[in-house]
């Protein structure tokens, strides 16, 4: 069978960009609620937490057109081994763009942030937020890894998301859920990820990207084999992964654009 491709949708703007996002979302949400009662979605940090707040804090444009946080099981597909209230914790710029400014008639959302007792240990912090997602999704014993009904990631300027970086043995980590790295090449350096396979096992994976500051390494994401931990999600997920980009992002990125329909 041939390799699918990624679907990449590009768009003026953030503002034509985040109602294709929320659509996209809200799909996602319903199957997943469909499929087992709940929505499990995993997001990032970095300018990820303000485009979600333009799409999903966005008035409703019709009767299919619902944000149901009441059934919203919130993770972290990466956090930085911080206090909850720190500038860098990526709960806090969740909580800040996103969680605070949700009206009452859209449910609250049951969030599930990392357990800042063992920020002094983050191999600790790293196991802990896998025996959180171990009791949201089953054991390890009956499920190989947990299948999240969507990934909200971000693309950093040189290729990575959640904390995998280009080049970092932590993209070989075949048997942990979510791992600690504590020499990340973005400050700060100690963190938590979910590993490339809990990724690339997810029923959708999402990547945002906007401004001309990424368009050098979205060619390569998308012009070569190079590797980079984007190019790896794209690899081993082909459809299931959508990018939601502007076009200063993929000015020059020779890959064939899809319409968001
Ligand atoms: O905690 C983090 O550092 C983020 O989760 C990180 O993976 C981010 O998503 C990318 O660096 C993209 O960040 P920008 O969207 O700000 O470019």
């Amino acid at each position: 069978m041939p390799k699918t491709q990624p679907n990449l949708f590009a768009f003026p703007g953030v503002d034509a960009l985040a109602p294709a996002l929320r659509s996209y979302i809200i799909q996602s949400q319903n199957a997943g609620v469909s499929r087992h009662g709940v929505f499990k979605v995993a997001v990032s940090g970095g300018s990820l937490p303000k485009t979600l707040a333009a799409a999903l804090l966005a008035p409703p444009t019709g009767p299919d057109d619902v944000v149901d946080f009441s059934k919203w099981q919130i993770f972290f597909a990466d956090e930085r081994a911080v206090p909850l209230d720190h500038a860098d914790s990526n709960y806090a710029l969740l909580k800040a763009e996103l969680l605070d400014k949700i009206p009452d008639a859209d449910g609250r959302p049951t969030v599930h942030p990392i357990d800042t007792a063992h920020l002094d240990d983050i191999q600790e912090l790293a196991d802990q937020y896998e025996k959180t997602l171990v009791s949201s999704f089953a054991s390890r014993d009956s499920v190989r890894l947990p299948l999240f009904d969507l990934l909200l990631l971000g693309c950093g300027p040189d290729g990575h998301t959640c904390s995998l970086f280009p080049g970092h043995p932590l993209l070989r980590e075949s048997d942990a859920w979510v791992a600690p790295i504590e020499d990340s090449p973005k400050d700060p350096p100690r963190r938590i990820t979910l590993t490339l396979p809990v990724v690339t096992h997810a029923v959708r994976i999402a990547f945002v990207a906007t401004g001309g500051g990424k368009k050098d390494i979205m060619k390569q994401i998308f012009d070569s084999n190079n590797g980079l931990p984007c190019a790896l999600v794209n690899e081993a997920a082909g459809d299931r992964v959508s990018w939601f980009v502007d076009e200063p992002a993929v000015e020059g990125v020779n890959f064939p654009r899809r319409a968001y329909l």
